[in-house]
């Protein structure tokens, strides 16, 4: 698979990673290929979120926008799919409600309710289910003809039990603490569960073509550090365990591996031993005190606040200022993002400036 691929023109971004010394930090932001694109929407059309997730030709399509619109600005390209794909590989069903978000029909209510106890018991094709998301990567590297790197993605296995339990997004996580509060065995059952998924998951996706892994724990904050602990980090870690052993038995190199768990600004410490490569920040963090901690250890990524893109001009520089200054210029250790992803109601132009304000103070 990886011959018929084009050799990168741009791998600032798997230099960067890997805590190599760079010439400038590589930049991408989470959700970039999203709703505040008008060629988003165009390409889009009417059509379901999960059917353009299923479709190579429109995922890669809506993939490659945000890098032709900001060409020469952003070092990388993901893969245009949600989370949500593991869920419904393992047998649920889960509906993108327009304006609204994720809806699922049946969520698990109970370890006895029935739908807990069919999806413990399926054993999930990760290869024949998710098929549509390899040769959508595949895809996507024959058309990015080595321009930038593509990154391959999962939910967490805590983020992931939070939708498959509430049946969508929460404010309250009323299902998700009752589960890990009342049922935590089985809370714990699911998690591993899911663990052992994603590792399949993300290893067929870098067998497809995914230059760099990340996991995204976009709940983490809703947890405690106790909680956190018990019911998200070591799932992270058999992850990162695993990742690479599955690799290496499919004859396959090895690649960075990114882990970001918003809201966890308290386990901070813990996630640089996560034996993770990057550690992905919300915008809770001080650049210069977060990079402190990591002290060399992992390759910081983030954080700025992407409200901050409703400001003027002169906040946006303000806020790339500080991130520069307190990442050390990223010429080694810092891959610049947004501390989560782009929201739909961004000027396009506010992030282009954005971009060039970074390259600009990193010269
Ligand atoms: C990485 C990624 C995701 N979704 C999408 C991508 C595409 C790639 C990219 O980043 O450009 C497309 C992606 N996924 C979705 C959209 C919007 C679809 C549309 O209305 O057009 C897009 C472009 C839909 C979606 N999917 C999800 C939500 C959140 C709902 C909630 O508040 O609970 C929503 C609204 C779940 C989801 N999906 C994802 C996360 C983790 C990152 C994060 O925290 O933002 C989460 C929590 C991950």
């Amino acid at each position: 698979m990886q011959e018929q691929f084009e050799p990168l023109k741009n791998d600032l971004l798997l230099r960067a990673a890997r805590g190599e010394k760079v010439e400038r930090p590589p930049m991408w932001v989470m959700r970039q290929a999203g709703r505040y694109l008008p060629e988003y929407h165009e390409a889009k059309a009417n059509r379901d979120f999960f059917e353009c997730c299923r479709s190579p030709e429109i995922a890669s399509t809506l993939t490659i926008q945000p890098i032709d619109r900001f060409e020469g600005l952003i070092d990388a390209a993901i893969i245009f799919s949600d989370i949500l794909v593991i869920p419904q590989a393992m047998g649920m069903v889960v509906e993108m409600v327009d304006k609204k978000g994720p809806h699922f029909p049946e969520p698990l209510k109970s370890p006895t309710d029935g739908q807990y106890e069919k999806v413990m018991a399926k054993d999930v094709d990760v290869k024949g289910e998710l098929d549509y998301v390899y040769k959508a990567i595949s895809l996507t590297r024959l058309k990015l003809k080595g321009r930038v790197p593509l990154i391959g993605f999962c939910g967490a296995p805590w983020t992931l039990l939070c939708y498959m339990v509430e049946g969508g997004g929460s404010k309250m996580f009323v299902q998700s603490k009752t589960w890990v509060y009342k049922y935590p065995k089985e809370s714990q059952a699911l998690l591993q569960k899911i663990a052992e998924i994603c590792v399949e998951y993300l290893a067929l996706q870098v067998a497809a073509g995914a230059q760099l892994v990340q996991v995204f724990d976009s709940w983490a904050g809703e947890l405690s550090p106790a909680s956190f602990a018990s019911f998200s980090l070591p799932y992270l870690r058999y992850i990162s365990a695993n990742l690479p052993t599955r690799l290496k038995e499919m004859g396959l190199e090895p690649v960075p591996m990114t882990v970001f768990a918003k809201g966890a600004w308290y386990a901070l410490e813990d996630l640089c031993e996560s034996g993770y490569n990057v550690v992905g920040l919300d915008w809770l963090h001080d650049p210069a005190e977060a990079f402190k901690v990591a002290n060399g250890r992992v390759v910081i990524q983030g954080n700025a606040d992407p409200g901050m893109l409703y400001g003027s001009r002169a906040a946006i520089t303000a806020t790339v200022e500080r991130m520069v200054e307190g990442f050390q210029k990223g010429k080694q250790g810092w891959i610049c993002n947004l501390g989560h992803g782009i929201t739909p109601f961004v000027n396009p132009d506010d992030l282009k400036f954005f971009f060039e304000e970074v390259h600009r103070l990193t010269k």
